[in-house]
């Protein structure tokens, strides 16, 4: 089905007025045309009776000429207050009486009738007639039937009434008022109680539609009112409002673990997992920043190398444990020895890297010895047995002679070397003369 562009409370007022209204109309046009015909058919029938009654009683007036039982007849029809105009005529046409003043009176057509007809319309009047005859005549003669029009006997005089319409028209536009009123009243009290109808189950709903509108666009807080009159809306409404509240819970709880998972992420891509100390690539973000400080504003820093000495034998007689318990305990070494600004790291294997931010060589020096006596110091107990290994540190200034990453790492690495190849278990500093005779 083709989706409607009104909105369900426009469609639910079009279905409830459209069929109501269109009844309403026509029930008025049938009321109106029937009433039309009804007024004619009244006046029609009342018009007829006057005049057939008025044909016998004035029977005897016309024949006798007498002026006062004339008069008496059309008298009788003063309590007729619709009867605008009443009048006499004898056999040869000849005006017997009168009464009132006739507006649409034709005396041949008249003349020419045989029974009790209903003649012209206008001004506001209709015309009647009905011949006079003589009865005696008509049932010696003829002996026609009572009701029976007895044509071929002669009439011997013609009555002719003109009823007023006025009145007659009046009721029935009054009743067509009242109709019409009836009608817009109805339609009246339909379109409220529609609107109301409309209202009460189209504005919830369309609620509800922007409620999940703006879920959809990603605001999960979203609530409707549940106070709609009937039941069945109002527990759709709580049913969303639950709905929305579960799934924003269970975003935010989605949420919370995804923050979580990626911190820890962020925490692994940089840290080392035995010792949880920051990794290699850690300590080469630290070192660049230390370097270009250094060359942008001559910060003075050192880069220590260490290698553990001898620890291969830990592992290889004790065990890989014992290897990993011994890494971590050298990681605590590091942690409390050193200052807040300082960064220390494992690279790798037994290797270790520390720099060492605003000091001077001297403070470097002293610096690097410490640990390296700590780590000579160190009474690592595993398994029932003792184990001491020893630490060869090679350090470098950062102090604006070096400017690149790579050449810092370079000397470093062969002033560590150089301890390693002169025996271990000390400390020096990389030395350009040491290193061009190496
Ligand atoms: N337990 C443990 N061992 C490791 C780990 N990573 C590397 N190793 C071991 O550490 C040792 C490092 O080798 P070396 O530096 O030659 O050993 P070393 O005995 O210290 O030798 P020198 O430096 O010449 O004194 C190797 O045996 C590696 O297998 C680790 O994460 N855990």
């Amino acid at each position: 089905m083709k989706p409607s562009r009104l909105s369900l409370r426009n469609r639910l007022l079009l279905t409830v007025l459209l069929p109501v209204a269109l009844l309403l109309a026509a029930l008025v046009s049938a009321s109106i045309v029937r009433g039309e015909r009804m007024t004619e058919r009244a006046i029609a029938e009342r018009g007829l009776a006057i005049v057939s009654f008025l044909a016998p009683a004035a029977e005897y007036g016309v024949i006798s000429g007498s002026s006062d039982i004339i008069d008496n007849v059309l008298g009788a029809l003063r309590s007729q207050g619709d009867v605008a105009a009443a009048v006499l005529y004898d056999r040869d046409g000849g005006l017997l009486a009168q009464r009132g003043e006739p507006r649409i009176l034709d005396v041949a057509q008249v003349r020419r009738t045989g029974a009790a007809v209903s003649l012209s319309e206008g001004l506001g009047r209709k015309g009647f007639a009905a011949p006079v005859r003589s009865m005696a005549l008509v049932v010696d003669e003829l002996n026609t039937s009572p009701g029976q029009e007895p044509e071929g006997v002669a009439p011997v005089g013609w009555v002719y009434v003109e009823i007023d319409i006025g009145g007659h028209e009046a009721e029935r536009r009054m009743a067509q008022s009242l109709t019409i009123g009836m009608a817009f009243l109805t339609l009246f009290i339909t379109t409220i109680l529609a609107l109301r109808l409309a209202n009460s189950v189209g504005e919830p709903v369309a609620r509800l539609a922007q409620a999940v509108r703006r879920m959809a666009a990603g605001e999960l807080d979203v609530q409707v009112p549940d106070t709609t009159g009937g039941e069945e809306l109002r527990a759709l409404e709580r049913g969303f409002n639950s709905m929305a509240r579960s799934i924003a819970n269970a975003h935010k709880n989605l949420q919370s673990r995804i923050d979580e998972a990626t911190e820890q992420l962020a925490h692994q891509a940089l840290h080392d997992p035995l010792t949880g100390l920051p990794n290699r690539r850690a300590f080469e973000r630290a070192l660049e920043e230390t370097v270009a400080a250094s060359r942008r504003a001559g910060d003075r820093g050192a880069l220590c190398f260490v290698d553990l000495d001898h620890f291969k034998y830990v592992n290889d007689s004790a065990g890989h444990a014992a290897g990993d318990a011994l890494l971590r305990a050298v990681a605590d070494i590091f942690r409390q020895r050193l200052r807040g600004e300082d960064f220390v790291c494992r690279i790798g294997g037994d290797e270790f890297a520390l720099i060492l931010r605003g000091c001077a060589r001297e403070d470097a020096r002293r610096v690097a010895e410490g640990m390296c006596k700590a780590i000579a110091d160190l009474r690592f107990e595993w398994g029932g047995r003792e184990f001491r290994i020893g630490a060869s540190i090679g350090f470098v200034m950062i102090d604006g002679r070096v400017t690149t990453v790579a050449e810092v790492l370079r000397e470093a690495d062969h002033a560590c070397y150089s301890v390693k190849r002169d025996g271990r278990g000390q400390v020096a500093e990389y030395s350009v003369l040491a290193a061009g005779g190496a």
